[in-house]
C-alpha cells in the first residue's frame, strides 16, 4: 500500500484548440486527462511518493484511455475497477486567453458515479500517511456520496491525516444549499482544509482568508490547519495556536490555463508534509506547483518532478526552509 490515497472520478477533457472560441463553434480539440483528485495523485507520484487512487471506469475507449494514462503516470490502480454498464465521464473545456475557461460536464450516471461504499472495505489503510478528499466526488451521485462518507469514516477511525479541498462544483450538486451544508460538514473531519478565497464567499460568506480560517478552525476540534488559496497572490496559512501568515505567490510570464492550479497547490502542500517540511514550506511549494501549472494547457502537465521543482526554486532565488 502507498503513502498517499485519494478517491475520485477521472475526467477525460476535450479542450478546444481555438483560443477564445465558444464551445458551440469549436470543432478541433486536444484530448487530455484531468479529474481533480487524480491530478493530485499524478503530481504526488511525480514528486517521488507512492500513491493509490480509488475509482471506477467505464469499459469504453475513454475508460481505456484513462487507465492507460493513470498507469503511465505510475499512480496505483489496485482500486480502479471497471464498470461494464456505465460510461466514463468527460468534459469539454474552452481555451481562453484571460480568466477561467468555461467547462461543460458529461458525467451524470458515469461509471465513477456508481462507485459504491462496499468496495471501500478492501482498501487497506495501514501505510497511508495522507489521504486527500475533495468535494467533487460526493457531488456525483447519492451512491458516490455514501461511498465518500464511508471512506471518510474509515480514515477518521484509523486516525489518518486528512486533507480536504472543497472544490465547489455547483453544476454537479444542482442544489447550492445542500452543497454548502455538506461541504462544511465534510470539512469537520479534515485535519487540513484547503479552500479558495472565492469558495469562502459561498461557503461561509466571506472572502477574507482570516475569516475563512477562523470559521473552519472553530467548527471542528479535528481541524488543525487552514490554508486559503488567494490566486496569484499566494496563500494564507493559519493554525489553531499561532498568528496566521501569508506566503506570497510567484509571478508568471503568461497564464495559459488556470485549471489544475488548485490541485497543484494541494499536491505541493501534501508532498512537502510527507517530507516533514514546515507549513510555510508546504504553502510555498503549493504556490510553486500552482504557478507552474497555470503555464500549461492541460490539467496536470505542469506538475514538476523533484528536479523541475528545484530548478524553479533556483530560478526564483528561493528555497523551502
Ligand atoms: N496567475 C497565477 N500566477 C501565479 N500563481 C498562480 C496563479 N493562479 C494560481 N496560482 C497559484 O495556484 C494556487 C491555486 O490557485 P487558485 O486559483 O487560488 O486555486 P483554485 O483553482 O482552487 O481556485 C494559488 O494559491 C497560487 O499559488
Ligand atoms: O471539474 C472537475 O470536476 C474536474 O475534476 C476537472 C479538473 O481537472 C479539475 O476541476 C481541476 O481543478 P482545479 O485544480 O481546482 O482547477
Amino acid at each position: 500500500m502507498s503513502e498517499f490515497l485519494t478517491i475520485g472520478e477521472p475526467v477525460v477533457t476535450f479542450m478546444s484548440k481555438d483560443a477564445d472560441a465558444s464551445l458551440i463553434d469549436t470543432i478541433n480539440y486536444f484530448k487530455l486527462l484531468g479529474g481533480a483528485e487524480l491530478n493530485v495523485a499524478i503530481g504526488v507520484q511525480r514528486l517521488g511518493h507512492t500513491t493509490e487512487y480509488v475509482s471506477r471506469l467505464g469499459a469504453d475507449p475513454l475508460g481505456g484511455y484513462a487507465k492507460k494514462q493513470i498507469l503511465e503516470h505510475g499512480v496505483g490502480t489496485t482500486f480502479v475497477t471497471e464498470d461494464a454498464d456505465n460510461w466514463t465521464g468527460f468534459q469539454l473545456k474552452q481555451m481562453v486567453t484571460t480568466g477561467d475557461p468555461q467547462t461543460f460536464n458529461y458525467r451524470t450516471g458515469s461509471a465513477a458515479a456508481h462507485l459504491s461504499a462496499d468496495v471501500l472495505d478492501d482498501v487497506k489503510l495501514d501505510d497511508v500517511k495522507i489521504a486527500h478528499m475533495s468535494g467533487i466526488f460526493p457531488a456525483l451521485s447519492e451512491t458516490s456520496n455514501k461511498a465518500f462518507r464511508h471512506l471518510m469514516d474509515r480514515l477518521v477511525a484509523a486516525d489518518k491525516l486528512i486533507t480536504f479541498d472543497p472544490n465547489l462544483r455547483p453544476a454537479l450538486w444542482n442544489d447550492d444549499a445542500r452543497m454548502i451544508r455538506e461541504i462544511n460538514e465534510f470539512a469537520k473531519s479534515a485535519d487540513i482544509i484547503l479552500p479558495g478565497s472565492n469558495e469562502g464567499k459561498i461557503l461561509m460568506g466571506s472572502e477574507d482568508p482570516k475569516d475563512i480560517a477562523d470559521f473552519y478552525l472553530n467548527q471542528s476540534e479535528r481541524t488543525k490547519v487552514v490554508i486559503v488559496k488567494v490566486g496569484p497572490a499566494g496563500a494564507y496559512v493559519q493554525t489553531r495556536d499561532a498568528e496566521g501568515f501569508m506566503v506570497p505567490g510567484f509571478k508568471v510570464a503568461k497564464v495559459v490555463d488556470t485549471v489544475g492550479a488548485g490541485d497543484g497547490f494541494a499536491l505541493g502542500v501534501i508532498t512537502a508534509l510527507l517530507e516533514d517540511k514546515s507549513l510555510r514550506a508546504a504553502a510555498m511549494r503549493g504556490n510553486a506547483v500552482g504557478a507552474l501549472q497555470v503555464q500549461t494547457p492541460g490539467d496536470n502537465d505542469g506538475y514538476p518532478t523533484p528536479a523541475q521543482l528545484a530548478a524553479f526554486y533556483a530560478a526564483e532565488g528561493v528555497s523551502e526552509d
